[in-house]
């Protein structure tokens, strides 16, 4: 079982290159399932979780492809046969439930096994079944999976979500695409990666308005045809840099990046006494010893991510003063906060608030990671603690960050990976 092996070096500095957007690809690489043709995908992060969408997709007939440089993905549908998925590849990725809506749109029918629990919560997947539901499809559930069917096509409808839920805006638009009439989304999401999405189907010949807002339209349209598409930068992966900067006492350059994007990481940063400054395609961080404890509450976006909030829980374990980090999206995201208190971090938790009071001698322990960003925020614990920091579990890890260890080398961190 592969680890990693961290000790606490001098402050990361340097300039680091952040991939393709994990929540961008993978919706995406869904949606290419809808056209006639082939579509190419760049930018893409090579990921477990992107090998397992291409697996998934493989498996239902499609042609699948990764360039030599593992940069690029071709997808060609045009000999799709099957609208079944397998349980395995289902159940090791929540992600693989998008492919739900293009095949219900294209193929009138999906079978897919319920994607179930994770470490950090129950995650239903109610909303996209309610929405694909107005729209005229009969589901039916039994056996570990759910069926969907539509007789003829799918027919545009009003759908209001109660929650902005982004893989239920993501499966419902791509649904609506290939439809009759008008689909209406109230209280979408409005995360960029449900834009980025929507430019992809915009290429493909979609007829969609509004996506980056609360309502968004689509005029369904008949057919879609296979697009080029350059993925955005990973928002979570460039924010985990941002806080290692920090969490090291750094000077870090992330490039590759919107910066808008990165609104609010890099307003809590601030607070906390970081240098940030924005560049056109990059975002520079400094900081001193001193970071001051700040709180933090998860939201949709534009709120604060709830994918970084356990990085952010690491800064603040080692703050100066007492801060309250609350998780408002997942029921069970605190899962990083026993590994810290392994590394000497001082944290209550109290439903569903963490009350850290800072402490600037983090110590290397042996910590597991339990998900995937609670993983991150390990990782960066182990950066900045006196001490050698062994993470197991690190396939957690690996589903989000291309190259994390050698991206921090480059940055002067002692980290390496061991089997
Ligand atoms: C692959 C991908 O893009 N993953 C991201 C996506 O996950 P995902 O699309 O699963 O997240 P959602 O926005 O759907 O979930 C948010 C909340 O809504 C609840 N919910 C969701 C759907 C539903 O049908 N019923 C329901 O109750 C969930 O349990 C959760 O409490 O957005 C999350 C919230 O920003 C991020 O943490 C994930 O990294
Ligand atoms: C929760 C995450 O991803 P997923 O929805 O793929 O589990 C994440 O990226 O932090």
């Amino acid at each position: 079982m592969s680890k990693l092996i961290i000790s606490c070096g001098t402050p990361l500095k340097g300039e680091v290159r952040i991939s393709g957007a994990k929540n961008s690809v993978l919706p995406i690489m869904a949606a290419s399932l809808l056209a006639d043709g082939k579509s190419v995908i760049e930018e893409i992060p090579y990921l477990n979780d992107v090998r397992v969408m291409g697996e998934l997709i493989n498996s239902l007939g499609a042609g699948v492809e990764f360039s030599n440089s593992k940069t690029t993905v071709l997808i060609n549908p045009s000999d799709i046969t099957n609208t079944t998925a397998p349980y395995d590849l289902v159940n090791k990725m929540r992600a693989s439930f998008l492919i739900m809506g293009p095949l219900l749109a294209k193929y009138g029918a999906a079978r897919i096994p319920l994607p179930g629990g994770c470490a950090i919560g129950s995650r239903p997947v109610d909303l996209h079944i309610k929405g694909f539901s107005a729209m005229g499809a009969e589901i039916t559930q039994g056996h570990g999976f759910i069926e969907v069917r539509v007789n003829g096509r799918l027919k545009g409808s009003k759908i209001y979500l109660d929650f902005p839920s982004v893989g239920a805006t993501e499966n419902i638009m791509m649904a609506a695409a290939i439809s009759d009439g008008q689909t209406i989304i109230e209280n979408a999401a409005i995360e960029p990666e449900i834009v980025d999405l929507a430019t992809y189907l915009g290429t493909m010949g979609a007829d969609i308005k509004g996506a980056g807002t609360d309502t968004i339209r689509i005029n369904g349209v008949d057919r879609l045809k296979g697009a080029n598409h350059t993925v955005i930068p990973d928002r979570i992966e460039a924010g985990t840099y941002m806080v290692a900067a920090a969490i090291t006492g750094g000077d870090v350059r992330v490039d590759n990046v919107v910066p808008d994007h990165l609104k609010p990481v890099t307003a809590k940063l601030r607070e906390a006494g970081v240098e940030v400054s924005e560049e056109l395609t990059s975002v520079h961080i400094r900081a001193g010893d001193d970071i001051r404890a700040v709180d933090i509450k998860t939201h949709p976006y534009p709120g604060f991510p709830t994918d970084m909030q356990a990085q952010m829980t690491s800064l603040m374990s080692k703050a100066e003063g007492t801060s309250m980090v609350i998780e408002t999206i997942f029921e069970n995201r605190f899962m990083h906060v026993n590994e810290l208190k392994r590394m000497g971090a001082n944290i209550k938790i109290e439903g569903r608030s963490a009350i850290i009071e800072g402490n600037p001698n983090l110590l290397g322990a042996q910590v597991k990671a339990t998900d995937l960003r609670a993983g991150a925020a390990l990782v960066l614990a182990g950066l900045a603690a006196e001490g050698i920091t062994e993470i197991t579990d690190i396939e957690h890890i690996e589903r989000g960050y291309v190259d994390i260890e050698k991206k921090l080398k480059s940055l002067g961190a002692n980290i390496k990976k061991v089997d």
